[in-house]
């Protein structure tokens, strides 16, 4: 079982605190999503932890070593951070061979991740022909390669299309449930949501959250329902009564924060208002991470959310 390790992590880049000492452990057999805002520090941390760049202090440690000490690194961690980093004059076929060779991966792993990310069928194709989300499937593929017990992709689902989404998530969740370590970065919340069971959230090159996702999102947004009746006003005074703060939305519908099904459902019985409708509102990873991160971006617009999914 390997785990990935962050201790205290210092990046400056000249006058820029890139990233600000987070510690932090990403543990086997679950996917961990690591989100932020813009300039919040996740590449920069990936980077060190893939030996790409280094710490000005702390530690980024894999299994206990720096990825730069690792013997075998492929067959240790794979990682996807970069998708237009292929030599483009180059097949998909012979890419994935010349890293097998360099990393002493038998031959045979190239047909098999080839297969298992769709790209057996234009394996003979030269790169530079390669679409963003086909490109983006070889560096899975790529980061798959060697077997590796950790796998870090960086915005995987970039570029891919909803069949091929559905792939990256179902993907991530099999090797979680094979005992890997797996870190996603993403900017997508809704999609963060279907694959990651533990959040790690940067923000100023700080960490902000390291929780597993329902604590994430029960800790920030609280309980609510939605309901609709056929006696608004009573239902108003009622709920008003004890102490609720109903309000009304579009088609005539209620939501009621900090109530359960079981405050309201009895007590629209009791007073014998007629309800057409009773729901339990779900929370969102949206709502959650917004909540958190309101004020810790680098860079935000007015107005508009920061993170909104095609
Ligand atoms: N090579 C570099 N030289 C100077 N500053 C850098 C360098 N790399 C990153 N930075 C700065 O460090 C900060 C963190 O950047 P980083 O790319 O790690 O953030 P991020 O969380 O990955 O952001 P994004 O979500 O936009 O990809 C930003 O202010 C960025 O401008």
């Amino acid at each position: 079982m390997t785990r990935i390790e962050v201790q205290e992590l210092h990046k400056q880049y000249g006058r820029t605190r890139a990233v600000d000492g987070p510690t932090f452990t990403v543990e086997p057999g679950r996917v961990t999503g690591f989100l932020g805002p813009n300039g919040a520090g996740k590449s920069t941390t990936l980077r060190i932890l893939l030996g790409l760049d280094r710490p000005t202090s702390g530690s980024a440690l894999i299994g206990g070593r720096a990825y730069v000490d690792l013997a075998e690194p492929l067959r240790e961690v794979g990682a996807l951070l970069d998708a237009q980093a292929a030599h483009g004059s180059r097949t998909a076929r012979s890419h994935l061979l010349a890293l097998a060779v360099s990393n002493r991966i038998p031959r045979r792993r190239v047909a098999e991740v080839l297969e298992e990310a769709g790209l057996s069928a234009v394996a003979g194709r030269r790169i530079k022909t390669f679409s963003l989300g086909m490109r983006q499937r070889l560096g899975i593929a790529a980061a798959l390669l060697g077997d590796p017990a950790v796998v870090i992709l960086d915005e995987p689902s970039n570029g891919l299309d909803p069949e091929g989404i559905i792939w990256t998530r179902e993907l991530m969740r099999t090797l979680a449930r094979d005992g890997r370590t797996v870190l996603v970065s993403s900017h997508l919340m809704n999609e963060t949501a279907s694959f990651a069971d533990h959040l790690v959230v940067l923000g100023r090159g700080r960490l902000l959250a390291d929780t597993s996702m329902r604590d994430f999102i029960d800790s920030r947004i609280r309980p609510r329902v939605r309901l609709r009746t056929t006696d608004d006003a009573r239902l108003r005074t009622v709920l008003r009564d004890r102490g609720f703060n109903p309000v009304r939305e579009e088609g005539g519908v209620w939501t009621v924060e900090g109530a359960g099904l079981d405050d309201i459902g009895p007590l629209a019985a009791r007073e014998g208002i007629p309800i057409l409708e009773l729901t339990r509102k779900e929370a969102s990873l949206e709502e959650a991470y917004l909540d958190l991160t309101a004020g810790e971006a680098e860079y935000t617009s007015t107005g508009a959310p920061l993170n909104q999914e095609a």
